[in-house]
């Protein structure tokens, strides 16, 4: 039977990355949606902001929202302090299949917690299900009409805390319009637009980091 691209990015990572080095995993996938198949992981011009976001902020307690094959979870997890927990919600099951043995790979899966599921029904469940309290950063990455629902969703759960960040991908390709009109007008937010390129191509892209003031 025919191989799905997420198996065949897998394939690549088992071939091209060391297992326990979470930055070779990084390098495989990009070289593998570089030269053979496009795939919706942020990439690594994008990745380096996303990078620098991570560092600066420092998180004990992070969400991810959308997970695809686990590039990005690989991505902050390497970056994350001891004992710090990133939680990532991915929609589609046999995605989520790839992502964990991706995250294995990498050798952060001590430090990550792939739920399968739809945000909408997780977020309200994430004190009781997982004791967070509040987030120090999220990672909105999932489907682009949930950015706005899912941040105002958070905002109702007590999520956020004063110095808490957004950062959110696809602002321009393929876009959130309502998220940006939102976030950029709320007195609640400062926001930033890092100016980019969608993954692996020319196209403009970039990313929104939004700082909640409470
Ligand atoms: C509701 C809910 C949803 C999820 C969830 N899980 N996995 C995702 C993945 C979503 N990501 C994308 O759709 C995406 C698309 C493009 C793209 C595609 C085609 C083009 F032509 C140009 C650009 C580029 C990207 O960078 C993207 O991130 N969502 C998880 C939980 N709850
Ligand atoms: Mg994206």
């Amino acid at each position: 039977t025919q191989s799905t691209r997420p198996q065949r990015l897998l394939a690549a990572v088992h071939k091209k990355a060391t297992r326990g080095n979470p930055r070779s995993v990084v390098k495989a996938i990009d070289e593998f949606c570089n030269q053979n198949e496009w795939a919706m992981n942020v990439g690594n011009e994008k990745g380096e902001i996303l990078d620098s976001v991570v560092s600066e902020t420092n998180p004990g307690c992070v969400l991810e929202l959308g997970t695809y094959c686990g590039y990005s979870t690989v991505r902050i997890a390497s970056l994350l302090p001891p004992h710090a927990q990133l939680i990532t919600l991915e929609f589609n099951p046999d995605n989520a299949a790839v992502a964990r043995q991706v995250i294995a790979w990498a050798g952060v899966a001590e430090k990550v917690r792939l739920v399968e599921g739809e945000s909408g029904e997780w977020i309200p469940k994430m004190k009781e299900q997982f004791g967070v309290k509040t987030f120090d950063l999220v990672f909105l990455d999932h489907w682009k009409n949930r950015y706005l629902l899912d941040t105002k969703l958070m905002e109702e759960c007590g999520l956020l805390k004063k110095g808490s960040v957004l950062l959110a991908d696809n602002v321009v390709c393929p876009g959130a319009p309502d998220y940006l009109e939102y976030i950029r007008n709320s007195p609640q937010y400062k926001s930033q637009f890092f100016k980019s390129h969608l993954e692996y191509t020319k196209a403009e892209d970039g990313l929104e980091k939004s700082v909640f003031l409470g």
